[in-house]
């Protein structure tokens, strides 16, 4: 059983279990964390020519080697081209971004970036919008673009949207000429605490949620939180999943911050989203940043960042893509991995009820689709990216608040017992 213990500085740690033939049960050493929400910061630091405005900008960076970048945090950071542009190669830059954003943030992106550095060629690729439209046949309108304008090897793509534009932008970056630079404008709240962090890029399948993709790291990460002005409540809350997941795998203080806030965290109108959304984006890139760190490619404890998945990826691909957001799927599945966890005996009731209780104050849903059955989820589950020789692995609670298991190593029974519990519909 591999421990991971946490260093000051985020070091990389070498290795894993991929050589083993089956996966052992990875796990890890209790964290505390001393509160960035109370004042005091935590693995980020206020980077360089701040203006007054910027009083709130901070980074935290991905220490992976030769592929470390810096994640920018902080309110109107659209406007800072240089920011931008230091990180851009060559000459030619293409920024992707779909039909709901273009009108709202694409022409200032593009001037920005352009009287940064009048010497660039900046283009723009405009997608269809949705999870149904994270597809092979949709990427291919990214390069058929770059074709087009004649891009090179040394062209920089721009991802200017949330997690689908990113993963979308990240992959076709990783193709293009077997590989150009990178960089991610993040818009939503789950783009800005997960998805454009760790490299993680790709596409779905039909039959599986990100089946087809690369690790893929960006050069840098543009965090601007008042792009989240423009948007709606319900995609709000569903970033705020990712959130909680957080705080049960590796933060218990973060968890009982949320527990504390999380009314002002889900509703854009609420007098403290300013303030409590900035934290939360600071101290959720500061964590998957430590994780992704240690574990680039998922070979032990990357994996945590997947609780929740196994059952969540099982309702988007079932109901189709788009019909749960991925944040409200997890939602489900966080409600799954904490009831089964609790009937293994892992984990308290008080854990479990409290973190089903913080899912459904996020307005988010906790019950699979009406016709589900549980044959549905073992079939879907069981192309999980995470089994190993055939056998399921779960991200599962186990121990104090905080702390999480990666492992096939449970009762099988108790599963079913879940599956029975929350499907409405037996099959
Ligand atoms: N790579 C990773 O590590 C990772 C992590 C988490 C999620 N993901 C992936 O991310 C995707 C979900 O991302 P998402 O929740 O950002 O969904 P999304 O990209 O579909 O964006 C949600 C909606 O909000 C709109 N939108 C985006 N920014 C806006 C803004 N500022 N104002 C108004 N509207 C805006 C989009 O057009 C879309 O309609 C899923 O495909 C999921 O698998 C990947
Ligand atoms: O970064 C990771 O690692 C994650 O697992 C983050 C997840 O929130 C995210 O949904 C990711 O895309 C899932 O990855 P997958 O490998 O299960 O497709
Ligand atoms: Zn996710």
């Amino acid at each position: 059983m591999a421990t991971q213990r946490r260093s000051p500085r985020c070091q990389r740690r070498a290795g894993g279990p991929r050589s083993t033939r089956r996966a052992p049960t990875t796990t890890r050493s209790r964290r505390t964390w001393n509160g960035a929400f109370r004042g005091e910061r935590f693995g980020t630091r206020c980077f360089s020519a701040m203006s007054k405005e910027d009083m709130v900008s901070h980074q935290v960076d991905v220490d992976l080697g030769d592929r470390s970048y810096p994640i920018y945090i902080g309110e109107d950071l659209i406007t800072r081209g240089d920011l931008l542009t230091k990180h851009i190669h060559g000459k030619q830059v293409l920024i992707v971004t779909n039909e709901t954003i273009a009108p709202i943030y694409l022409e200032k992106l593009t001037r920005v970036i352009q009287e940064s550095d009048p010497s660039l060629q900046v283009e723009s690729v405009i997608l269809r919008d949705g999870e149904q439209h994270k597809t092979t046949q949709e990427l291919m309108k990214v390069w058929d673009k770059a074709m087009e304008l004649r891009f090179n090897r040394k062209a920089t793509f721009v991802a200017l949207g949330g997690g689908v534009i990113g993963d979308m932008t990240g992959f076709a970056a990783s193709a293009f000429q077997r590989g150009v630079y990178f960089i991610q404008v993040p818009t939503t709240v789950m783009a800005m605490v997960d998805s454009s962090v760790g490299g993680k890029t790709g596409v779905n399948h039909p039959l599986g949620k990100n089946m087809i993709g690369a690790f893929y790291q960006p050069q840098c990460v543009l965090v601007d939180s008042l792009t989240l002005k423009s948007l709606p409540n319900r995609e709000t809350a569903s970033g705020v999943s990712e959130i909680i997941k957080y705080g049960l795998i590796w933060d218990a203080d973060l968890f009982r911050w949320l527990e504390e806030n999380i009314e002002s965290l889900v509703d854009s109108d609420h007098p403290e989203f300013g303030r409590a959304i900035s934290s939360a984006i600071e101290r959720s890139c500061a964590i998957k940043a430590e994780v992704v760190a240690q574990d680039e490619k998922e070979g032990g404890i990357r994996a945590f960042l997947n609780l929740g998945h196994t059952f969540g990826h099982a309702v988007e691909t079932y109901s189709g893509y788009g019909t749960y957001l991925h944040g409200e799927a997890i939602g489900v599945g966080l409600t799954m991995a904490a009831d089964l966890s609790h009937r293994l005996g892992w984990v308290t009731e008080d854990i479990k009820d409290r973190t089903i209780a913080l899912v459904k104050r996020s307005k988010l849903p906790t019950t699979p689709p009406e016709s589900m059955t549980p044959d549905d989820f073992l079939e879907l589950m069981a192309v999980d990216k995470k089994n190993v020789d055939g056998n399921l692995r779960l991200v599962l609670l186990r121990g104090e608040l905080g702390t999480c298991v990666v492992t096939s190593d449970f009762e099988k029974g108790k599963l079913m017992d879940v599956l029975n519990t929350h499907c409405k519909t037996m099959g």
